[in-house]
């Protein structure tokens, strides 16, 4: 385990130098004036790199392309963009796949899953490079369903192709892996790193799809980086309220198995037909509402009316859905559930869990109570 710092105290009488501290990760030891100083010797941290595509690995046929790039940078490849890391820690990297984040389906997820958690007691932190279209999805997904006790998991993305003036990747890379060595890192989940900013997996989500400062969500902020330094606002803590999922994996699996749930979006002059066409296909159904929960009354009555579960969430990138502004059956038990905080395509994955572990409405409802939802 990666301690902050070691005490070693010596035999000298002399309290004042009978105590000297290592820093993680440091090789050198302060020789105490008097007294036979204690000699341990520290390892470097273990850092594990998967690798899944990206922006971050991908190349332009110019450096001024920032768009029209296509993945084709290896892990290794961009592990040779970065500063020198080997007096900060050890790499161990695997490229679990090299796609665009829109192609990641649940086979990919699952070995992103099986990458995160064989790695989980050989290592002190894991970095995970992905597409940052999808990448909040999969660092709420790792965060729900993996007991990461201590270890950090450090999402890292880019924005500009590898190739490309002033491309991001090599930074958010570097800074990914120094956030993961970092043992102020310890106990505080999945994170990720884009633009200098250190973010929680669970609550961060794309904001805008061009610029570098992407990654804008008030609830998600935790830290800052400057000139290789890691500062964080407060102590370790996990998200308030993540419900953490143990998946149920056949022996020899080599895909997850998610009920289906769809995400349908909310607009003006928006009708029940939309609901039904789609209703028998799927398992459960997100709508990003417009404002807090609001849709056409129409719309309401149709969506009480279905026997399986509606989350309310919204369109809007930040707030939130309260359960004041849900719709209320005449009679009997309500099948809508606000999401709280959650934006849809992250309560697409919190439902699915939820209906992956048979979830009755009321424990269902319970799961998105903990981000003030329910
Ligand atoms: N900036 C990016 O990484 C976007 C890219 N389309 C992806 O998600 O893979």
């Amino acid at each position: 385990m990666v301690n902050d710092s070691l005490e070693i105290t010596t035999i000298c009488d002399d309290v004042g130098h009978s105590k000297f501290t290592i820093e993680s990760g440091s090789t050198e030891i302060e020789r105490p004036e008097c007294g036979t100083p204690i000699y341990q010797h520290r390892s470097l941290p273990r850092i594990k790199i998967l690798g899944t595509g990206g922006t971050i690995a991908s190349k332009g046929t110019d450096s001024s392309q920032t768009a029209g790039y296509h993945v084709d940078l290896t892990i290794e490849e961009l592990l040779d963009c970065i500063p020198d890391i080997s007096s900060i820690c050890e790499l161990e990297y695997e490229q679990l796949c090299n796609v665009d984040s829109k192609d990641l389906n649940e086979d990919l997820l699952f070995k992103i899953y099986k990458g995160v958690t064989e790695s989980l007691q050989t290592f002190d932190g894991i970095v995970i490079t992905h597409g940052t279209d999808t990448l909040s999805e999969t660092a709420f997904f790792i965060e729900s369903s993996v007991d990461t006790g201590e270890l950090p998991i450090v999402f890292v993305g880019s924005m500009r192709p590898s190739t490309s003036v002033s491309a991001d990747g090599p930074m958010n890379l570097y800074q990914a892996i120094l956030i993961a060595a970092n043992p102020k890192s310890r106990g505080r989940g999945v994170l990720v790193s884009l633009n200098d900013q250190i973010s929680a997996g669970y609550y961060i989500t794309k904001t805008n799809a061009n610029s570098l400062d992407s990654f804008n969500v008030r609830q998600g902020y935790l830290g800052n980086f400057v000139n290789n330094e890691v500062h964080y606002y407060y102590p370790p803590v996990k998200p308030q309220g993540c419900h953490k999922f143990k998946l149920k994996l056949a022996p020899g699996a080599t895909t997850l198995k998610f009920p289906s749930v769809c995400i349908l979006y909310g607009h003006q002059a928006m009708s029940s037909d939309l609901i039904d066409l789609v209703v028998d296909h799927y398992d459960g159904i997100v709508i990003a509402t417009m404002g807090a929960g609001s849709l056409p009354n129409e719309v309401n009555q149709k969506l009480l009316s279905l026997d399986k579960p509606v989350i309310y969430s919204k369109r809007s990138m930040d707030g939130m859905v309260p359960t004041a502004n849900l719709p209320r059956p005449l009679k009997g038990k309500s099948n809508i559930i606000a999401s709280g905080y959650l934006n849809p395509e992250k309560s697409r994955i919190l439902l699915q869990l939820a209906l992956a572990e048979n979830y009755c409405m009321e424990e269902t409802r319970r799961v998105f109570r903990g981000v003030y939802g329910g």
